[in-house]
C-alpha cells in the first residue's frame, strides 16, 4: 500500500545548519495498517509526513501508494489520496467559511474536473448525516462558521474533511495533544471508529507512549531519521512503556529527550 525505499533527506546540506532528517529510511506498510510513530525530538517524524505529502522533494529513494510511484508527484496531486491532520486545529479549514462549505471543499476535493462550491439540498442531507455522527450537535450548525468552533469541535470535522472521501492514506500528526483530555478522548474514538470502519491505511504520530501500544496495529519508534524499532502483532502485545523506553535507550545509545513524551 504505502512503501518507502531507501529513502533520505538532508535540509540545508554543506553549510553550517546541515540536518540530516531522514536517513536511508525504509518502510512498508499493508493495506489496513493502523501504525503509531513515537521518537525523540527532532527525531523526523514530521519530516517522514511531510515526505510522504510531497512537501519537498527527496535526495533520493522511491516512495509509492497503492502501487503508483508517486516519488515525484506534486503535494496538490498526492492530498486527492493522502488525509492529513495536524496538532494545530486551526490548519486546514478555512475559518471564515462555513462548516458545510468546508465539508464541501473537502468532498469535492476528490473530484478531479473544476467544480463550484454550489450546495444543494441532497448535499446538505449527506453533510448532515455525516456531521451527526460526531455527536457534538454540529448537525444543525451547517452554517456556521468553521472559526467559531472549538477546538475540539475544529478537529472532528477537519477529521471528517480528511475522511469524507475515503483516502487511501491517512496521516495524523499528533492531532489530539492541543486538545484538553476529554475532547482528546472523545476525538481518539472518533478518529478509530472511522478509521476501523472505512479501513483506512493510518499513520498517527503521538508523544503518549501507552497510546502508540493501545491505539493502531503496529508501531514504530524513530530516531536521529531512521527507524529504530518496528513491532507488531504478538511482539507488540508484549510490549510495555517501561520496554519501549529500554529499547529506546540500547538502539539509541541515549535516553529518551522527548519532555513531553516521558511526561505523559
Ligand atoms: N523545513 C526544514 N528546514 C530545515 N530543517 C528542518 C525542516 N524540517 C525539519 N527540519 C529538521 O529536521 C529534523 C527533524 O524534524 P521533525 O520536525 O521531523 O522532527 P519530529 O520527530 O517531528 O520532532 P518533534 O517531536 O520535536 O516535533 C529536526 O532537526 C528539524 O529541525
Amino acid at each position: 500500500m504505502l512503501k518507502l525505499t531507501h529513502v533520505s533527506k538532508t535540509f540545508h546540506p554543506s553549510t553550517i545548519n546541515e540536518r540530516k532528517a531522514l536517513i536511508d529510511l525504509s518502510l512498508h506498510l499493508n493495506n489496513g495498517d493502523f501504525v503509531t510513530i513515537i521518537g525523540g525530538n527532532g527525531a523526523g517524524k514530521s519530516t517522514l509526513f511531510n515526505a510522504i505529502t510531497g512537501a519537498f522533494l527527496l535526495d533520493s529513494g522511491k516512495i509509492e501508494l497503492d502501487g503508483k510511484d508517486i516519488t515525484f508527484m506534486r503535494d496538490f496531486r498526492r492530498a486527492r489520496e493522502i488525509g492529513r491532520l495536524f496538532q494545530d486545529p486551526l490548519k486546514g479549514t478555512a475559518p471564515n467559511m462555513t462548516i458545510e462549505e468546508n465539508l464541501a471543499m473537502a468532498y469535492l476535493r476528490g473530484i478531479k474536473k473544476g467544480f463550484s462550491l454550489g450546495i444543494n439540498k441532497k448535499d446538505e442531507k449527506f453533510f448532515k448525516d455525516h456531521l451527526a455522527e460526531l455527536n457534538l450537535g454540529l448537525e444543525d450548525r451547517l452554517k456556521t462558521k468553521m472559526g467559531l468552533l472549538s477546538g475540539g469541535q475544529r478537529q472532528a470535522v477537519t477529521l471528517m474533511m480528511a475522511t469524507i472521501v475515503t483516502p487511501k492514506l491517512l496521516l495524523l500528526d499528533e492531532h489530539t495533544a492541543a486538545l484538553d483530555p476529554a475532547t482528546a478522548e472523545k476525538v481518539l474514538d472518533l478518529t478509530q471508529k472511522i478509521v476501523r470502519r472505512d479501513k483506512i491505511t493510518t499513520m498517527m504520530i503521538t508523544h503518549n507512549m501507552s497510546q502508540s501500544l493501545v491505539c493502531g496495529t503496529r508501531t514504530i519508534m524513530m530516531d536521529e531519521g531512521r527507524i529504530i524499532l518496528d513491532v507488531q502483532g504478538e511482539e507488540r502485545s508484549q510490549m510495555t512503556v517501561e520496554k519501549l523506553l529500554a529499547l529506546f535507550k540500547v538502539r539509541s545509545k541515549k535516553e529518551m529527550d522527548n519532555d513531553r513524551m516521558l511526561l505523559n
